[in-house]
């Protein structure tokens, strides 16, 4: 059983719990009020991916603190409105670096969504190799409707897990996804009824991966992932130089900031 070194209680967005028993890690992203993806957090999270891979990690789940309300809600949109060029550059990168790590992880990975995961928060999902969903919440990339440009290994990531025809629908239309029609278009594996046995589901996952050899098993996660992880790598200085372009533009600066203009009313702010 592979032996824990790393501290994982120096991890200020996420809460860590190892099973010593069977070596799985699960990750509880808590990062209030609703785990939006800041540069420090991204930073954080590729972090804890490489201590799980020193520590051998023999499988990870992550989930929500926020239950039943919010999985993550995307990309900061406080954080990217009016970014000096510099933080537009580093946070780009540090979404790029965190997704690719994710998606080609030596130990299987597996996401139980209890709460919303709109936009930026369906990349963890995405990049996880199974996805278990709990009732009432919506998911999808709808970054379109912002007026943002789907980095290209985003789009990829939806088309590996949906398929092309259904990527294209649901990015071209924006949509958010109920539960159950995300179950229906395979953007979720299997629904639950409660978080605890969304938990068990995810466990009876990562255990049926245990009985291949791990080695073999990584060959073939990057064999099967290839056109997802030759999108992360095709040309990279480019494709980070358009999405920083695109985000620093007037159009998609105004379309955050009437969002987060929607959010304070809301809220009544
Ligand atoms: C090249 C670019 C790549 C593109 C990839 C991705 C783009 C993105 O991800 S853009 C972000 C898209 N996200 C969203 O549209 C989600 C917006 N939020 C919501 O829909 C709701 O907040 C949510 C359903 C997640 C939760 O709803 P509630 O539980 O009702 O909470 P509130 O709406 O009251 O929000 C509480 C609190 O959180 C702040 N908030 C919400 N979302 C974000 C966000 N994305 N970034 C930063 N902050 C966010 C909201 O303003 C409230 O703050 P306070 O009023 O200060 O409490």
């Amino acid at each position: 059983m592979p032996y824990v070194c790393a501290d994982y209680s120096k991890y200020k967005f996420v809460n860590v719990c190892w099973n010593s028993e069977n070596g799985i890690a699960t990750v509880t992203l808590k990062r209030p009020p609703v785990n939006s993806l800041t540069a420090e957090f991204l930073r954080e999270l590729s972090s804890l991916l490489l201590d799980l891979e020193k520590d051998e990690t023999q499988g990870l789940i992550f989930t929500s603190e926020f239950d039943e309300k919010v999985f993550s809600a995307g990309l900061d949109f406080k954080e990217l409105y009016r970014p000096s060029i510099d933080h537009a550059k580093e946070f780009m990168s540090l979404l790029h670096s965190f997704s690719f790590r994710l998606s080609c992880t030596a130990y299987p990975t597996v996401a139980v969504i209890n709460g919303h995961a709109p936009a930026g928060g369906c990349i963890i999902p995405l990049c996880c190799e199974y996805r278990i969903g709990l009732n009432n919440f919506n998911i999808g990339l709808n970054e379109l409707k912002f007026g943002i440009l789907l980095p290209d290994w985003l789009s990829s990531l939806m088309i590996h897990t949906i398929g092309s025809r259904n990527a294209e629908q649901a990015i071209l239309s924006g949509t958010l996804f109920s539960s159950e029609h995300a179950l229906r278009i395979g953007l979720v594996d299997e629904i639950a009824p409660t978080k605890e046995v969304a938990l068990e589901k995810a466990t009876a996952f990562l255990n049926k991966a245990k009985i291949v050899n791990r080695s073999l098993r990584l060959d073939a996660k990057l064999h099967l992932r290839r056109p997802i992880l030759q999108e992360f790598q095709k040309d990279i200085e480019n494709e980070l130089a358009k999405n920083v372009s695109l985000l620093m533009s007037d159009k998609v600066q105004q379309s955050l900031d009437a969002h987060i203009k929607i959010l304070k009313e809301k809220r009544g702010n």
